[in-house]
């Protein structure tokens, strides 16, 4: 730089004065040159200025303005060019005088040696202030190049930071890129989330679109439902009324309930306590208007005439016909329906539910058809007595549990077979069974030692019952009749009654006997052990005569215990109870004297009139 400066300086040496004092334009390319080197610094600087913040180097300002005073001082102080050509062509021409002037002219000479050193003189001063000038320069681009490094340290200071901060960059980069890949995925996860947005957003439109419509719905509904609360209290209303009017109907019905009690009482009472019916079987093969001594009139169903032809004993005299009438409650020819008989007795039946003892029996020859009547056969229309008396009663009992009633039923079957006592409902070992004793217990009540009481609650439990006191019936072949039951079979209904909210309670018995045949010994042809039977079972129907007939004249003493089946039948053979008895005969001719009998048992009963019943209520 120093021999730029050198080579570059804008003054000339003496000597260059001499040898280029020639060519003062030559001064003016280095004057510029100067310049150039001056401004180049900030100029290479300036790219590095690009990359750093540019700060502008401290040299820039200052360097080129004192530049100009020196050359301007060059100029100034120095001669001008054609001043500075002039002492060369003064000392040229001082040469040429001193070369013309004659040797002898030495004040000429010294004249020019004078003007010669003054001429060096100034050149020396201008040389010294360029010099000056210089010195300054060289100064400013020291400091110049002070400020310089300094700068170029504080870039280089700066280049480390950028290095580092290029470092930490490429870190910043993985992180970029990580989380270019996070953004990636994020963008991926954002259209999809998008996707799922759209779908929504339409989801939403659609439940939106749905919730208008149930809230249309919803105000339907609302405005139904004040409608339907409006009606429901117009009906609550109405209810209440219903209510009202049912509780007054109810209390109606309960004294309409008495009354018809009281009513039925009445009319049984008329009809007397004790009712015989006669039942005519029919023939059981050939046409049935072969019975012709039996004569039913067409228009009366209370009257029977028994008629016979008797010879002559002497046979002197015509055959006469012997006719024997009767009259009964009512009479049931052979094409009496099993229905047209109960609907007679249903009132009776019905009787037993309003707290009177009802006590019905079956009373005839063997094969009369007792057991036809009372039981029946297997199918509905064939039932008898004591399946459609069971029928009813459940039957009644659930229409009265409308009006408060609340029943319950005790079920026994017991068979009295040569005055012993079985229980029919008995379903241990035969060789075990026990032995029962007829016995009075308290209120008069007569009860069985070890005989089976069953509760029962329907129609079905009872046919059960039934059909177990069959299979445990006792019977016996007789000539006779080859399954005719040679025992009096007892089925007994306890009933008991409660309306809590009348506070009333009712109790009582239904009977219903199928009675053992009641042909005469000698014509039974028996023997041995069943003529033993025949013997029990008249004795026990004698008694059963005579126990009716001491109701009927109202003894002081009943003999009830003279028989086991009048001991077990004493409560619904009393003044407390309601009696219905079928005199069943048979239709065959040679019946006829076990008919009359039997119709003549019937008529002594018919004619008795057993007090007046009352009903066991508390
Ligand atoms: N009303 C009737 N209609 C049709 N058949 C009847 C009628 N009455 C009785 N019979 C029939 O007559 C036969 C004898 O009747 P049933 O067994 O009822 O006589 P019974 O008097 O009970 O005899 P027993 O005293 O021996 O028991 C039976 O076959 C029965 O089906």
């Amino acid at each position: 730089m120093n021999k730029e400066n050198t080579s570059r300086l804008p003054v000339m040496s003496g000597k260059r004065a001499h040898t280029n004092s020639t060519d003062g334009e030559q001064q003016q390319p280095a004057q510029k040159k100067m310049r150039k080197v001056e401004v180049e610094p900030s100029q290479r600087f300036r790219p590095a200025a690009s990359v750093a913040p540019p700060r502008r180097p401290v040299a820039v300002k200052a360097p080129v303005k004192p530049l100009r005073p020196t050359g301007a001082a060059t100029v100034a102080a120095a001669p001008a060019r054609g001043d500075q050509r002039r002492p060369v062509a003064a000392v040229a021409k001082a040469t040429a005088a001193v070369s013309r002037r004659p040797g002898w002219d030495l004040k000429g000479k010294v004249s020019d040696m004078e003007a010669k050193v003054q001429n060096y003189q100034s050149k020396v001063k201008t040389v010294n202030q360029e010099n000056e000038c210089l010195k300054d320069s060289i100064a400013k681009v020291q400091r110049r190049t002070a400020d310089i490094e300094q700068e170029n340290n504080g870039l280089r200071r700066r280049l480390g930071d950028c290095e580092k901060e290029l470092v930490k960059l490429a870190t910043v980069k993985d992180d970029l890129e990580h989380t270019t890949k996070e953004r990636d995925g994020l963008q991926k996860d954002l259209s999809k989330l998008t996707e799922e947005h759209k779908v929504l957003e339409g989801l939403r439109d659609h439940l939106e679109s749905e919730l208008r419509n149930i809230q249309t719905q919803l105000a339907i509904q609302t405005s139904a439902l004040g409608r339907c609360q409006d009606s429901l209290k117009e009906s609550q209303e109405l209810a209440r009324n219903l209510e009202e009017t049912v509780a007054r109907q109810r209390e109606e019905l309960h004294l309409g309930e008495m009354e018809r009690r009281k009513l039925h009482n009445t009319i049984q009472e008329l009809k007397g306590n004790i009712r015989v019916f006669c039942r005519v079987r029919p023939l059981l093969t050939g046409n049935q208007s072969d019975i012709l001594h039996i004569q039913l009139p067409p228009h009366d169903n209370k009257a029977l005439t028994l008629a016979k032809m008797e010879e002559s004993h002497t046979g002197r005299t015509t055959d006469t016909q012997k006719s024997y009438n009767f009259s009964f409650d009512r009479v049931f020819g052979p094409r009496s329906s099993q229905s047209e008989v109960f609907e007679e007795i249903s009132l009776l039946v019905q009787s037993a539910l309003d707290g009177y003892n009802v006590c019905c029996f079956a009373y005839g020859q063997t094969g009369s058809g007792k057991t036809f009547t009372m039981e029946g056969g297997e199918q509905e229309e064939l039932w008898g007595v004591i399946p459609r008396a069971v029928q009813q009663i459940f039957k009644s009992a659930k229409a009265l549990s409308e009006q408060g009633w609340q029943y319950s039923f005790t079920a026994s079957f017991v068979e009295i077979y040569n005055e012993t006592l079985r229980d029919l409902l008995y379903k241990g070992k035969p060789n075990k069974r026990p032995e029962h004793e007829i016995r009075k217990v308290s209120n008069n009540e007569i009860t069985v030692t070890n005989l089976t009481y069953q509760k029962v609650n329907n129609e079905d439990e009872v046919h059960n019952l039934i059909m177990l006191a069959n299979q445990n019936r006792s019977t016996a072949r007789t000539c006779m009749n080859d399954h005719s039951s040679r025992s009096h079979s007892v089925f007994q209904l306890d009933i008991e009654g409660e309306n809590t909210a009348r506070d009333s309670k009712c109790k009582s018995m239904l009977c219903l006997v199928d009675l053992a045949g009641s042909e005469r010994v000698q014509k039974s042809q028996s023997q041995g052990e069943r003529f033993k039977e025949m013997t029990a079972i008249n004795s026990s129907l004698t008694n059963l005569g005579i126990v009716i007939a001491a109701l009927a004249n109202k003894d002081s003493f009943v003999p009830y215990r003279n028989s086991k089946l009048t001991y077990l039948l004493q409560n619904c053979l009393g003044g407390n109870s309601k009696t219905l008895m079928f005199a069943n005969i048979s239709p065959e001719e040679e019946s006829f004297s076990e008919s009359l009998n039997s119709l003549r048992f019937a008529s002594k009963v018919n004619d008795c009139v057993i007090g007046t019943a009352s009903a066991n209520k508390k």
